[in-house]
């Protein structure tokens, strides 16, 4: 982890023209990107969004691309967070009472992807958002605070919580597929970004979702007419076409899997 930190806080020290070579193409969402605009409020941070998983679907130009050590010391960590995102999402099958077999077929070699966040000081952090409230789509987040600087806040019984990380802790957030696939036992979690006025800050978000064959719906064991589906079902590659449609905006993005209050499926 200690080298992961080195790696990315080297990479965003590089010349810009060097981070440019990864830079988000126009239609695209992988990449590196600055900063976007939601609502008035500047996001302030640099980020680097990108699949690496299925292998084959990493686009030439970013992780096969990265300097050798950064590439080096990204692929290990990817590799053990994939296996404890993988015990996750199993004992969370288990507690849900749905076949852990199937949630471990549906996981396997699933869409995969990182954000690794750069955020500046800013001296009006008041003025700014880290990034903007959102739920993130995903199955589950394993988020790693890497420089130790906290930031990270959540929405707790309608009010924002700011959260303090142990040393080296991990955090683990709840996704929109995890909701879907409970039925709403579990909720995906909104929260957004604090930015220091004096530290920067540098978090990597590991996102484990579904295989693309797979379909995102309500876990079929665990509902029924004592538990109606409260959401719809959709095939992941379209359930990811249609997220990055949308604008990241809270937990809107949910709005487009539930099944209406009448109880008319779709
Ligand atoms: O910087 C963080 O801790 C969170 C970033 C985040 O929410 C995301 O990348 O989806
Ligand atoms: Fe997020």
């Amino acid at each position: 982890m200690e080298k992961l930190r080195d790696e990315v806080e080297a990479f965003y020290k590089l010349p810009v023209e060097e981070k440019l070579r990864y830079k988000e193409q126009p239609g695209d969402y992988e990449g590196y990107g600055g900063t976007g605009r939601l609502k008035g409020r500047l996001e302030w941070g640099d980020r680097f969004y990108m699949n690496t998983n299925p292998i084959h679907r990493r686009k030439p130009h970013l992780l096969p691309q990265l300097p050798s050590s950064f590439r080096e010391s990204l692929e290990v960590y990817l590799e053990e967070v994939q296996k404890l995102a993988m015990k996750l999402m199993v004992l969370m099958a288990k507690a849900l009472k749905t076949e852990a077999k199937k949630v471990e077929e549906m996981m396997d070699d699933g869409m995969q992807s990182v954000r690794i966040t750069y955020y500046p000081p800013c001296p009006r952090p008041e003025l700014v958002v880290g990034i903007t409230p959102h739920s993130d789509a995903s199955g589950i987040t394993i988020l790693n605070q890497v420089n130790g600087v906290d930031g990270l806040k959540i929405v707790k019984d309608g009010a924002w919580l700011p959260l303090t990380f142990l040393p080296h802790a991990l955090v683990v957030n709840v996704g929109d597929i995890l909701e879907v696939l409970s039925n709403g036992l579990y909720k995906s979690v909104e929260h957004s970004v604090a930015v220091n006025s004096e530290k920067e800050r540098i978090a990597v978000g590991f996102f484990f979702n579904p295989r693309f064959d797979a379909e995102v719906g309500p876990a079929t064991d665990i509902v029924g007419p004592e538990n109606p589906a409260k959401f719809k079902r959709k095939g992941m590659e379209q359930y990811v076409k249609d997220y990055f449609a949308m604008k990241m905006e809270g937990r809107s993005n949910l709005e487009h899997m539930k099944i209406d209050n009448d109880g008319c499926r779709q």
